[in-house]
């Protein structure tokens, strides 16, 4: 049906804290208009103080979520975040050839901020050969970048070189993320198209410590976008607006790396 509101698709980790993961997914969608689903891949105890313990699903029953989706809702976009181990990545990479669910954000996320692995190791190499190949959109940051290419990354020259290398293993846009780069001023993500244009998205750096879930806060707002119909170069700059709004305007909720403020967008930025 043509006039089907736009439905779109998070793959991902839930975060009991509310700031991360899925949590901060939905909340992006709500916020940009679309309406949000979730196929719960692992479940974390987690706050902004850290990770205290997760636990991946059956797979069995990851399939099922899959399969509920396809068979009632019309999702065309989605994402993936936290997916735990190489049988959980190439579980929803099998899913995610089997069904349609439109333009793919794939954020390679790894280690959280408080320094918790969301990714067993030995699983950097399935989301290099099964699930990057399929993103139309890959959204790593500076570590990962890093874990997948293989390449240490010290420079802004570095960034562009991870970006090229990336789409060589079968990405087809790419935004490496800066938030973790040591540059005072800046958070200047580097974007490369699929059809080779490329350019840098900079917002000043905010001196803060609430930056809990700014990866998926990105990659859930790029594919809201897309959902929508916007085209990827159209949905990556929203997308980085979208972030920068949420990290400028923070929230007081916790004691650590506190959430972002995903309604500061709507709200003009300032309170
Ligand atoms: N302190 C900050 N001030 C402004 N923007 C930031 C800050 N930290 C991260 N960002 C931006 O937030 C987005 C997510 O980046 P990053 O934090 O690197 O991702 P991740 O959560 O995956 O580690 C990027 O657009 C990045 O530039
Ligand atoms: C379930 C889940 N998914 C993703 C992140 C990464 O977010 P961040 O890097 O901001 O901690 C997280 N902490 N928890």
């Amino acid at each position: 049906m043509a006039n089907e509101f736009p439905q779109t698709l998070t793959i991902a980790g839930t975060d009991s804290g509310g700031g991360a993961g899925v949590m901060a997914d939905l909340k992006t969608m709500q916020e940009r208009n679309v309406f949000g689903t979730a196929v719960i891949v692992a479940v974390t105890a987690q706050n902004t103080l850290g990770v205290q313990d997760f636990m991946a699903l059956p797979q069995k029953l990851i399939d099922e979520q899959f399969a509920s989706l396809a068979a009632d809702l019309k999702v065309r976009a989605c994402k993936t975040g936290m997916l735990a181990d190489a049988e959980h990545v190439h579980g929803v990479v099998e899913n995610l050839k089997r069904y349609d669910f439109g333009p793919l954000t794939v954020d390679p996320v790894m280690i959280a901020k408080g320094g918790a692995a969301l990714l067993a190791d030995d699983a950097v190499e399935t989301v290099r050969n099964e699930l990057v190949p399929l993103a139309d959109v890959l959204t790593p940051n500076l570590p990962e970048a890093e874990r997948l290419t293989s390449q240490e990354i010290t420079s802004a020259v570095g960034m562009e070189q991870a970006a090229v290398a990336l789409q060589d293993l079968g990405a087809s846009n790419v935004v490496i993320k800066g938030g973790h780069e040591a540059t005072p001023d800046q958070a200047s993500d580097f974007v490369l198209l699929a059809d080779g244009r490329s350019f840098w998205l900079t917002a000043p750096r905010v001196d803060t410590v609430r930056t809990h879930g700014t990866g998926d806060t990105l990659s859930s707002c790029i594919t809201a976008e897309l959902a929508k119909g916007a085209d990827f170069e159209s949905a990556i700059r929203v997308a980085k607006d979208y972030v920068t709004a949420a990290i400028a305007n923070p929230i007081a909720v916790g004691h650590g790396h506190g959430p972002l403020n995903h309604w500061a967008y709507r709200q003009g930025g300032a309170e």
